[in-house]
């Protein structure tokens, strides 16, 4: 198969169960990275645009049946929505891989099946979930309601578009609340279909919303918006900066998971056959447009040949191409402007003084990617692990090999960030492995695997990787507010 040509599509707002155009018609082009061809319009929205989206969503809340449901018929419904992104999961697929320009294969089966579970899973995890009760002796009894907090902004980011915005938008729907979702604006296409879906699924107007544009346009009007009670972004730490500041006059209640620059750990007595496919994994996954991406890799000086060599030939041998094409393990990266912030990472790489070992160019590719914005899978080694190109996420297909001597000597350098999002370890001594993992300070450390999820575990990061978890209660403790109720039984 080939790059599909599609006609140009038309996407509107989705307020209040329906689509809409902006209100001044305004509407904004999204390209293909893999050719940049034009492939959608959207409508831009503005101010008074997501006025109307939140105020649609208050009303949702305060007066629609949503969040009174009971919890049965409500995790029956998103139950259904799970059902739809199924049966629309080539639609799905095929959108992120035109805007994003990921793999259309591993999307179909990876990032959409696992959107489907994030429903499901916060369903099936918000109909099970009791509460606590507190006798005092015979004469009170407290116990906890967790109620719907309100209005919630859920703002995501472009590497993962649909699948991330799935989960937060399942356990906020789970608890009760209502919706606005502002997907990021070079991939819009996918997420656009939230709306449609929810209300396929029975799901009352105005709980889901849809608002399309810029983060300093649109995502500020929502941090900044009255009605929005709290807001869950994925993104950038800088972006994270602004959302907190515009969102405290009004006392959002915030959750943000944000960059990473993962230190990969590869010691001597680590399985080879393992490490090097899984590290090439967590280094080029998605383009290595991943907040997980295990970006600094730092290998024990003893192997460091080795792995180097088994490392390159296996990067060498992914195949970078068109997303749409069967058997392609890299796309293109994202837009221009990000292959532009991407490579200059090269320049700063020869300037500090790193010896490229691989990459650093774009492929040869056929005529027809000539315009794509394609990388070759990049390596470097650096010995000092406080230069650039170690400490900052350049979130693209480079990565930097670190090597070291000692266990010490490889926490030092793992901790020397300031990020904490994920470490992950490679190692057949089991004490070692338990000693690096509580060493390294990150909210999720992966032992000889890298990017297994389990949603009811805690997900989120330490330092400027976030603040607060994602994951089974910890999710549903951001979208609840706890209510302790006492009486007296005399
Ligand atoms: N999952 C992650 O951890 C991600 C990390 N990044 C990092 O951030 C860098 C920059 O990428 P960007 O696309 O610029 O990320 P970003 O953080 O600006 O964008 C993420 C989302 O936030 C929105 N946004 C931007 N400014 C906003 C504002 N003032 N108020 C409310 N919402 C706003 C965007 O429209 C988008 O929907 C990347 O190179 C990468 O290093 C980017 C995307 C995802
Ligand atoms: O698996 C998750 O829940 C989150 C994944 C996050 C990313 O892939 C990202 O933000 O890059």
């Amino acid at each position: 198969m080939t790059t599909v040509k599609t006609e140009v599509k038309e996407v509107g707002l989705y307020i209040n169960g329906e689509y809409v155009p902006s209100s001044d018609g305004e509407t904004f082009e999204v390209t293909n990275p893999a050719n940049q061809e034009l492939i959608a319009r959207v409508s831009e929205a503005t101010e008074e645009d997501v006025d109307r989206a939140c105020r649609a969503a208050r009303d949702a809340f305060e007066n629609g049946p949503w969040r009174k449901m009971p919890i049965e018929e409500r995790a029956a419904k998103l139950r259904k929505m799970a059902d739809i992104i199924l049966e629309r999961k080539e639609e799905i697929a095929r959108n992120d891989a035109m805007d994003v320009g990921k793999p259309y294969e591993a999307t179909l089966n990876g990032e959409v099946a696992r959107a489907a579970h994030n429903i499901r899973f916060f369903a099936d995890f918000a109909e099970k979930q009791g509460a606590e009760a507190y006798p005092m002796g015979e004469e009170y009894i407290n116990y906890t309601r967790y109620e719907p907090v309100g209005v919630a902004a859920l703002i995501t980011p472009w590497n993962v578009p649909f699948m991330l915005t799935t989960w937060k938008l399942g356990p906020c729907l789970a608890a009760g609340n209502t919706a606005v979702i502002k997907p990021a604006e070079n991939t819009p296409l996918s997420v656009s279909l939230l709306g449609e879906i929810a209300k396929e699924a029975g799901i009352p107007d105005g709980v889901v919303n849809v608002v399309q544009g810029k983060g300093s346009v649109v995502g500020n009007a929502l941090t900044t918006h009255p009605e929005v009670d709290l807001v869950s972004f994925t993104g950038s730490t800088a972006t994270a900066k602004h959302i907190m500041e515009s969102g405290a006059s009004t006392l959002k209640k915030v959750s943000f998971e944000l960059g990473g620059k993962a230190a990969n750990i590869i010691f001597e007595d680590a399985d080879l056959e393992k490490a090097i496919p899984g590290s090439i994994r967590a280094a080029f996954f998605n383009s290595g447009q991943v907040c997980l991406a295990g970006s600094r890799i730092l290998v024990q000086r003893s192997i460091l040949d080795e792995f180097l060599e088994k490392f390159k030939q296996a990067a060498q041998a992914m195949k970078v191409g068109d997303p749409q094409e069967k058997g392609t393990d890299m796309g293109p990266l994202v837009s221009e402007d990000h292959y532009k912030k991407v490579t200059s990472y090269f320049e700063v790489a020869k300037q500090e003084g790193a010896q490229l070992i691989s990459g650093g160019k774009r492929p040869e590719l056929p005529e027809k990617l000539s315009e794509g914005f394609y990388l070759e899978p990049t390596i470097y080694v650096h010995e000092d692990p406080k230069a650039r190109i170690c400490q900052e996420e350049i979130f693209g297909p480079v990565v930097t090999i670190i090597p070291f001597d000692t266990e010490e000597e490889a926490l030092e350098i793992a901790n020397d960030t300031q990020y904490g999002l994920n470490g992950v370890v490679w190692t057949e001594n089991l004490k070692r492995a338990h000693r690096i993992s509580h060493g390294v300070r990150a909210g999720t450390i992966w032992v000889n695997c890298w990017f297994v999820r389990d949603l009811r575990a805690p997900f989120g990061g330490f330092k400027k990787s976030g603040i607060g978890r994602e994951g089974g209660e910890h999710s549903m403790a951001f979208f609840t507010e706890a209510k302790n109720i006492c009486i007296a039984l005399n």
